[in-house]
């Protein structure tokens, strides 16, 4: 999982982290934000009504779900689920609402936080990207600092002041948790058994 304030710089990360690592999913979330231009269904969210999401969460469709600034976001089950039937690894780009839902649903996750340099660069990257209704942005603004001071709930913290430093940082990461012992127990039993033997 993957969480920051507005701006800081998550998606763009988590785009170059993809390309790197191409044996990583994104899970595209569901939201009731409307599309920003050049934003496709499907690909970079499921844009639904807020009818139909309030009619997906009593149907109990999502792993998670929160209201962030002023939108309703939420996990699907069956995307989560259908990644990871394909042994594919699952990546979400959440907020600290739902990282909190994901710890208690799926334990053995891993989450990091990305920070800004600075309250300056985080200000002049949202109103850089472009995106946004300025008063949207002071909105997200506002809501960073709620986001930020969940940060230490994260078992990663990575400050993306150079792009490419931060990338290497979640990059190393990656590995890093590939290499945690339950999932090395299982694909090297083989080896294990053989240095165990006699
Ligand atoms: N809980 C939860 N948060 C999400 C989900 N998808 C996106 N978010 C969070 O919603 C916030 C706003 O996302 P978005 O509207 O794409 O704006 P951006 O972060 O400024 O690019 C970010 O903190 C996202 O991480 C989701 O499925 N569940
Ligand atoms: N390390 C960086 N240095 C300068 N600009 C950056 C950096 N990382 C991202 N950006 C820019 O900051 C803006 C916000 O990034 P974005 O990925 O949309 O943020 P988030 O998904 O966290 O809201 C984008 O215009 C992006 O190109």
């Amino acid at each position: 999982m993957v969480a920051a304030p507005s701006g800081a710089g998550k998606s763009t990360l988590v785009n170059a982290l993809l390309e790197r690592e191409p044996a990583i999913s994104l899970s595209v979330s569901h939201t009731t934000r409307p599309p920003r231009t050049g934003e496709q269904y499907g690909r970079h969210y499921y844009f639904v009504e807020r009818a139909e999401f309030e009619r997906e969460v009593a149907e109990g469709i999502f792993l998670e779900h929160a209201e962030v600034h002023g939108n309703l976001y939420g996990t699907s089950r069956t995307t989560v689920d259908g990644l990871l039937a394909q042994s594919r690894d699952v990546l979400l780009e959440i907020d600290w609402q739902g990282a909190r839902q994901i710890r208690a649903a799926k334990p053995d996750c891993v989450s990091v936080f990305i920070l800004p340099p600075s309250r300056p660069e985080l200000e002049r990257r949202l109103r850089g990207r472009g995106s946004d209704a300025p008063e949207v942005i002071e909105r997200r603004l506002h809501n960073s600092r709620e986001e930020i001071a969940h940060a230490h709930e994260f078992d990663y913290i990575v400050v993306n002041d150079r792009f490419e430093d931060a990338l290497d940082d979640l990059q190393a990461i990656v590995h890093a948790v590939r290499l945690r012992s339950p999932l090395q127990w299982a694909r090297h039993q083989a080896l294990i058994d053989a240095l165990l033997a006699p």
